[in-house]
């Protein structure tokens, strides 16, 4: 629960993000023979996916993780420089700050796999430093923004975005304006007048930094934990992350003994951008008041939710929480959504679906979920967010957040799922859910459900069961302000 208090807390903080946007792309298909100028396989390709890159995936991280960020970097004009922006307003994070200049090319990464087998990654982009009249212009959004931001990240990919004269303005603006400042860099030597609050080296990162020969697997952990602390002096900072990808990261702070957080180590070798995320998280929980060991196991866990998952991507709020809650009733994403539905039905089970606010669980919740539940053998409760609730009932509502909404109706032995979803119906879960049978309570008739000729068109089932008169969450509220507004205050 420690830990949560900061989540809830990071989703008022704005932070900047600056470094290399990259567009990571995509291109999936099949191979069934081969090529015949050389002996390469000829892959059909089926599917083409743009996903948010290098500094653009860190700060496509910090907005999922559900804190306002302000992205700064520069790409060029051109069809790869459009294709980024759209992935990243696709997620909600404005392209006003990103400067776009004729002299560059846009930095991709393309891969190419067959059969989920990666086979190939060609790159593309221009990486020497920005020209003096692009780094004015990301000078005048640097000075425009950082005072207003409550922490920055720099994800430095050493693609010329973070030239001297801009970790120059860095550190003069961190002197005026102390922020929680981290810094995942390639060069992480140039920020060491910077006064950072933390670093993020990998493994390579870090033995390069600290002159020492390479070891493989678990000897590095040992290798680390006794030359690590130098990295604090060598770049003269408050803490370090070294991060060792399978064998998870350790954590360095002045007058502390290195602390070692393990992962859950995966195979999953397709999996690119953790760092990115564990450097978000990191940030996040720092900027809202965490101490460093949490703030870096919180991190952790951030990452390890993304190397789950095959390529580039991000850790939702939702999908935090979840991790550090341990509620297995909790689906977090859509993804994970569809893999237990498949389950069930190859189970021939019978699926019941309802959604609701769910807010002060009250007595009528309780008896239309357990009869909801009798209607079949799995009952999957869809849960409004607390966004789409203040829009459906007013700005005062909901009374428990989502976090504690999900947390409570788990804890019902009639409820086997619970899903948070924030658009106004729950018809993109229902198509994902295809329920055997929908039901709601019985102050709706089937008019008033939009839902209804969606059910039907998926063969399903809507029900009504009986309302429990007189029990309503707005009820409840009302009597909690009649009674308690009419006593004297303590
Ligand atoms: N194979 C893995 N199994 C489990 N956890 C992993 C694995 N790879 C990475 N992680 C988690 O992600 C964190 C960051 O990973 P890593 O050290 O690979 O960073 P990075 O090199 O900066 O990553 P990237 O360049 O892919 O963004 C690790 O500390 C660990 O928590
Ligand atoms: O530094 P190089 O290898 O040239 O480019 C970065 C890539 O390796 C990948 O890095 C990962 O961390 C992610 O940021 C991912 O989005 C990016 O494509």
């Amino acid at each position: 629960m420690i830990a949560q208090q900061y989540l809830d807390k990071w989703t008022n903080l704005h932070v900047l993000a600056i470094g290399e946007a990259m567009l990571d792309c995509y291109l999936e298909g099949t191979s069934n023979r081969l090529c015949r100028e050389a002996p390469v396989p000829i892959v059909d390709i089926n599917s083409l996916k743009d996903v948010p890159g290098g500094a653009a995936n860190t700060a496509a991280n910090i907005a999922r993780l559900g804190a306002s960020v302000s992205f700064l970097s520069v790409i060029g004009t051109d069809l790869e420089g459009d294709r980024l922006k759209r992935t990243l307003q696709e997620r909600g994070i404005s392209t006003h700050n990103l400067i776009a200049s004729t002299q560059r090319q846009t930095l991709l990464k393309q891969r190419i796999s067959s059969d989920s087998q990666l086979l190939l990654r060609c790159d593309r982009g221009s990486t020497e430093n920005i020209d003096p009249q692009i780094e004015n212009q990301l000078i005048e959004n640097l000075n425009r923004l950082y005072p207003t931001c409550d922490a920055t990240v720099i994800s430095d990919y050493g693609g010329g975005i973070l030239t001297p004269r801009i970790i120059q303005t860095i550190a003069q603006l961190q002197t005026q304006y102390p922020r929680t400042i981290v810094v995942d860099s390639k060069q992480l030597k140039n920020f060491q007048f910077v006064n950072i609050t933390a670093i993020k080296p990998n493994y390579q990162q870090a033995i390069q930094l600290l002159e020492i020969s390479a070891l493989k697997g678990k000897e590095r952990i040992q290798q680390i934990v006794d030359w690590g602390a130098k990295l604090l002096d060598l770049i003269n900072t408050q803490l370090a992350a070294v991060t060792l990808d399978a064998e998870g990261a350790i954590i360095f702070e002045r007058n502390n003994p290195p602390y070692i957080i393990p992962s859950h180590p995966t195979s999953n070798s397709q999996a690119t951008g953790a760092g990115d995320t564990f450097v978000s998280g990191l940030t996040l929980a720092l900027a809202a008041g965490a101490a460093g060991k949490l703030a870096a196991s919180i991190a952790s866990a951030t990452a390890a939710i993304v190397v789950t998952q095959p390529g580039t991507t991000t850790c939702s709020l939702s999908a935090l929480h979840q991790s550090l809650s341990g509620n297995q009733k909790l689906v977090v994403s859509r993804e994970s959504l569809v893999t237990s539905i498949q389950e069930h039905r190859n189970w021939k089970h019978k699926i019941v679906f309802t959604n609701g606010c769910f807010d002060l669980l009250h007595l009528g919740h309780v008896t239309y979920l357990k009869q909801a539940k009798q209607l079949g053998d799995i009952l999957i409760v869809g849960v409004n967010s607390d966004e789409s609730i203040r829009q459906l009932k007013g700005a005062n509502r909901p009374v428990n957040c989502l976090s504690d909404r999900l947390a409570i109706l788990s804890a019902l032995e009639s409820v086997d799922y619970v899903i948070p979803f924030a658009e106004s119906t729950p018809s993109e879960l229902i198509k994902i859910i295809r329920p055997d049978i929908y039901v709601k309570g019985g102050d709706y008739t089937p008019e008033m459900l939009p839902e209804v000729p969606l059910i039907e068109e998926l063969g399903g089932e809507v029900k009504i069961l009986p309302y429990v008169s007189n029990i309503s969450t707005t009820a409840i509220v009302n009597r909690i302000y009649q009674t308690f507004s009419k006593l004297p205050s303590i």
